[in-house]
């Protein structure tokens, strides 16, 4: 559930969008379910369904990566799993380190999903002295002034930032400085990176907030059917009328 942006351009330099990569977790997700059952088969249609993505979209996505299918049979499931693991880099074990293990960083570094899909924890990594040597998720807790050793010696690429917002940007630096090239963010805060650096933010509040948003819209809505009246989303405006009593536009939002 990754959000917020890398810093690449829209199309990556093998020519496949974006757009189309972030996609591409979403299909092996679905794909790895239907392995773990043997199914050996899928058709656009139930693949895009299972990954909740348009089929016509799904069928462009896989055309960057020279998959057709078969008419009538569809697409080879263990072979759609090696080609996407393969384009997102998955066939190789990526070591990765977290900078800030306090409830969010212990959580996950418990978390198991990571080394199944290829992320080993190389590290942990935090700069309070209490926690040095203490192990979590049976990974002892090295202190920050050894991070520019462990990310060489570990030839970390990828580190994860679970420090308070105002530590972030710090962190950040001195990951960058040491090696690391991709960076995923859960603090509260946007990270100045150099070119060829990418950030994924994970927020989850800002989640939520879209969600409010969306609640608030619905219940407006069911408000509106359920005084016999349109949805505002589609309520005709008269603008003759619409007009609050001192001038001010009433806030409709627009569909
Ligand atoms: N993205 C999300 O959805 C999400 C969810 C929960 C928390 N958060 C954020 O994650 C961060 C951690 O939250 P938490 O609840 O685990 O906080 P916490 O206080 O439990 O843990 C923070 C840890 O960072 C360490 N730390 C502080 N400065 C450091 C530095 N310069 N270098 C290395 N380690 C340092 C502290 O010693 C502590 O162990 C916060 O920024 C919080 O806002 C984000």
């Amino acid at each position: 559930m990754a959000t917020g942006r890398t810093h690449r351009p829209a199309t990556r330099s093998r020519g496949i969008p974006e757009a189309t990569v972030a996609r591409l977790p979403l299909y092996l997700r679905a794909l790895t379910a239907l392995s773990e059952r043997s199914v050996p088969t899928v058709s656009s249609e139930e693949l895009a369904a299972a990954a909740g993505v348009n089929s016509a979209k799904l069928r462009k996505d896989f055309s960057y990566l020279g998959s057709y299918g078969t008419r009538g049979v569809g697409y080879d499931v263990e072979y759609l799993v090696y080609q996407i693991s393969r384009e997102l880099g998955l066939t190789q074990d990526w070591p990765v380190v977290i900078v800030g293990i306090g409830n969010l960083g212990a959580a996950l570094a418990n978390y198991g999903g990571f080394a199944s899909r290829g992320f080993r924890v190389a590290a942990l990594i935090d700069a309070d002295p209490g926690l040095t040597g203490k192990p979590v998720a049976g990974i002892p807790v090295q202190h920050t002034d050894e991070l520019e050793k462990i990310i060489k010696d570990n030839g970390v690429s990828i580190g994860v930032i679970a420090t308070p917002a105002g530590a972030a940007q710090q962190v950040c630096d001195r990951l960058v400085a040491a090696g690391v090239t991709s960076i995923l963010n859960f603090a509260p805060t946007v990270l100045s990176v150099p070119d060829g650096v990418d950030v994924r933010k994970v927020d989850l509040s800002i989640e939520l907030q879209i969600l409010a948003f969306h609640e608030q819209r619905k219940s407006g809505e069911e408000t509106a059917a359920g005084d016999g009246a349109l949805p505002a989303a589609v309520t005709p405006r008269d603008d003759s009328t619409d007009q609050g009593p001192d001038g001010d536009v009433p806030a409709v939002m627009p569909a």
